[in-house]
C-alpha cells in the first residue's frame, strides 16, 4: 500500500531472515557451478520493432546474488507493495504526487492522442508540432536572425531537469546530430560556463532557449538576463530578441514578463516532474540537434517500454527485475551506492542524469504518510563511461571494502566501428571481463601460481593480488545506440526508481529537500555586500563570509 512503511510487509521481514541466514552462502562462483544453465533463468530479452536496427535488449541479472527463492520474494514484496496498482494509477493520471497533488504523466508526453482529463494531456501533440515546425526551421536555415543570417548555434540556459537530459541525450545521439549547429548548455549561476559559451557564440546566428519548468530558477533567469543584454549589446533593438530567444516553460506570466513572446514558448504542464521532462518541450535543444524524426523515435522507444512495464509478468518485467535487484542490496546488503557503468563513450553523461533522476526522486526519508522510514531509501547513483572508469575507481570495486553493485551497458554494434571494428573488440572485451573478475575473483592459490617463487618470500604482495570476488553487476546488452533504444533505456531506470519508491512508501515526484539551501542563498546574498550586515549565521559560516568580504577585490 503505497505510504506504508516496507519494514512492515511480510515479504520484507523474511527477506530480512534470508539474508540474515543465507548470506554467507551466497557464493556466486559455487552459485554458476551448481547451475549451468543460470545465464539463461537469470536473463530477460527486451525486443520492439522500432528504429533501425529494431530495439533488443538483453538483461542479465545471473551475476547478482538471488537465487530463484529470494527474487521470488522480492516480487512479493513488489506485489504486497501493490506496486502493479500504483503503476496503472501513474498512468491514468492519478494524483499519486500527493504533497503537491499533481499527476505524474511524463509518460503522456511519448503517448501524443493519449485521452485524459487532465488539463494539457490533449496538447502534448499541438505543442510536438510547434516544437518541430521550429526545430526544422531552424535546422534548414528558413528561421534567420536579425541581421538576416541563418543560425548556427543554440544555447539552452536551464539547470537540473532543465538542463541533464537534454545534455545527456544530445551527447548520446550526437552521432545523429545535424553538426552545423553547436548545441551549448549553460546551467550553472558560475559566470564561467556562460561566458564561456558566449565566447564562442555570435549573436546575429545564435537562439537562446530558457528552459525552466517554474521559469522562476535563480540560475537560469540570471543567466537568461545576461544572455539577452550581451544579445542586445550587439543588437540594440529589444523587438531582435524574439528571433533569438525562445522559452520552455509551464509559466505563461513569467516568459512573457521577460520579454519573449508566447509564440515563441514551448509549453509544458506541472504533471512533468522537471527530472522526467526530456520527453516535453524541455526537449527542444534534442530535436534541433537531431531532427524532429530521431526525437519521435526517441519518445516512441520510451512509449515502447512503458507497454512492457505495464503489461509484462513481473517476473519479465525488466524495470520490475532492476528494482528488485536493486532493493536486495540497498536494503539487506547495506549498499549505499550503484554505479552505471556504460560501455559506450557517447553515453559518458546516462550516470551524471540518473544522479538527478534517482536521487531527487527517492532521496526521501519520510513516507507519503509522514512516518520517518526506518530502512535505506534512495541509492547514490554514480559513474562514468567505461573503460575510462577501470583507469579511475575499478581499484575500489574489485579490492576496496564496499559492497557496489554495478550496471554494465554496452552495445553489440558501435556507432564509429572505426580500424575494422578491433576499437570495439577490445571495448567488449573489457564490458565481459570485468563482471566476471568482479563474480569470481581470483584465489590466493592462482596468484601463488602466477607469482611464482617470489610468492614464498613475500606473502603481503600475495595478499594484495587477491580478489575476493562475489561483487554482483548487471549485464545490460542492446544492439546499437540508437533514438528508440535509448529511449527505452531510460524509460526502464525511470521505472525502476518508480518501483523502488512505491516499495519505500515514499513521495518519488516532489523535492523538498532542494528548498532549504535556496532559502538561505538568498539571505546570505543580501548580506554579501556589506559585512556589518552579517547576521544571524554561526561562528563558521560568518567567519567564512567575513573571510571573503575581507579579501575579495
Ligand atoms: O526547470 P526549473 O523550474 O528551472 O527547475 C530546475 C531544477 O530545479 C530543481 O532543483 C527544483 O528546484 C529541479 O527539480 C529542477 O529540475
Amino acid at each position: 500500500m503505497p505510504g506504508t512503511l516496507a519494514s512492515n510487509y511480510p515479504s520484507w521481514k523474511k527477506l530480512q531472515q534470508i539474508y540474515d541466514s543465507q548470506r554467507n552462502q551466497l557464493i556466486l562462483k559455487e552459485i554458476f557451478a551448481a547451475d549451468p544453465s543460470r545465464f539463461s533463468k537469470f536473463s530477460r530479452h527486451f525486443t520492439a520493432p522500432i528504429g533501425t536496427p529494431a530495439i533488443s535488449i538483453l538483461y542479465d541479472y545471473s551475476k547478482n546474488l538471488i537465487t530463484e527463492p529470494i527474487l521470488k520474494t522480492l516480487l512479493d514484496l513488489v506485489r504486497e507493495a501493490d506496486v502493479p496498482d500504483e503503476r496503472d494509477r501513474m498512468f491514468s493520471g492519478a494524483h499519486i504526487n500527493t504533497s503537491e497533488g499533481r499527476a505524474v504523466l511524463h509518460t503522456a508526453l511519448r503517448n501524443p492522442g493519449l485521452k485524459l482529463a487532465e488539463e494539457g494531456v490533449s496538447e502534448v501533440g499541438e505543442v510536438l508540432e510547434h516544437m518541430k515546425t521550429f526545430a526544422n526551421q531552424v535546422r534548414s536555415g528558413e528561421w534567420k536572425g536579425y541581421t538576416g543570417k541563418r543560425i548556427t548555434a543554440i544555447v539552452n540556459i536551464g539547470i537540473g531537469g532543465s538542463d541533464l537530459g537534454p545534455v545527456m541525450v544530445t551527447e548520446a545521439l550526437k552521432s545523429y546530430s545535424q553538426r552545423d549547429i553547436a548545441c551549448h548548455f549553460v546551467s550553472n549561476i558560475d559566470g564561467t560556463h556562460l561566458a564561456e559559451a558566449l565566447r564562442v557564440c555570435d549573436p546575429e546566428t545564435t537562439v537562446f532557449i530558457i528552459a525552466s519548468k517554474t521559469f522562476t530558477t535563480q540560475e537560469t533567469i540570471t543567466n537568461a538576463t545576461s544572455a539577452r543584454d550581451w544579445f542586445l549589446a550587439t543588437a540594440k533593438d529589444k523587438a531582435h530578441v524574439a528571433k533569438h530567444f525562445v522559452a520552455l516553460s509551464t509559466n505563461t506570466p513569467a516568459v512573457t514578463e521577460f520579454g519573449i513572446s508566447e509564440a515563441n514558448m514551448f509549453k509544458f504542464w506541472d504533471w512533468v516532474g522537471g527530472r522526467y521532462s526530456l520527453w516535453s518541450a524541455i526537449g527542444l535543444s534534442i530535436m534541433i540537434s537531431l531532427g524532429p524524426d530521431n526525437f519521435f523515435e526517441l519518445l516512441a522507444g520510451a512509449k515502447a517500454m512503458d507497454e512492457h512495464f505495464k503489461t509484462a509478468p513481473l517476473e519479465e518485467n525488466l524495470p520490475v527485475l532492476l528494482a528488485c535487484v536493486g532493493l536486495w542490496y540497498n536494503d539487506f546488503y547495506g549498499a549505499q551506492t550503484n554505479v552505471l557503468l556504460p560501455y559506450d563513450q557517447y553515453m559518458w553523461k546516462f550516470a551524471d542524469y540518473f544522479q538527478q533522476g534517482d536521487m531527487e526522486s527517492n532521496g526521501k526519508f519520510v513516507t507519503k504518510d509522514g512516518h520517518r522510514v526506518d530502512y535505506q531509501t534512495g541509492p547514490i547513483i554514480w559513474g562514468t563511461s567505461g573503460t575510462n572508469a577501470q583507469h579511475s575507481f575499478y581499484q575500489l570495486i574489485h579490492q576496496g571494502t564496499k559492497l557496489i553493485p554495478a550496471d554494465f551497458l554496452a552495445p553489440v554494434e558501435s556507432q564509429n566501428p572505426i580500424a575494422h571494428g578491433k576499437h570495439h573488440e577490445i571495448l567488449l572485451s573489457n564490458f565481459f571481463a570485468q563482471p566476471e573478475a568482479l563474480a569470481f575473483g581470483k584465489t590466493e592459490e592462482e596468484v601463488r601460481r602466477d607469482l611464482g617463487p617470489a610468492a614464498s618470500t613475500n606473502e603481503a604482495l600475495v595478499k594484495s593480488k587477491v580478489f575476493e570476488g562475489n561483487r554482483p553487476t548487471n549485464s545490460i546488452m542492446f544492439q546499437k545506440l540508437t533514438p528508440g533504444t535509448l529511449g527505452a533505456l531510460i524509460a526502464m531506470y525511470e521505472h525502476k526508481i518508480f518501483t523502488q519508491g512505491v516499495v519505500w512508501g515514499i513521495n518519488s515526484f516532489d523535492q523538498m529537500g532542494v528548498e532549504l539551501g535556496k532559502v538561505l542563498a538568498k539571505s546570505i546574498l543580501a548580506q554579501l555586500p556589506d559585512p556589518a550586515k552579517v547576521s544571524g549565521h554561526d561562528s563558521s559560516t560568518t567567519g567564512l563570509i567575513h573571510w571573503y568580504q575581507k579579501n575579495r577585490k
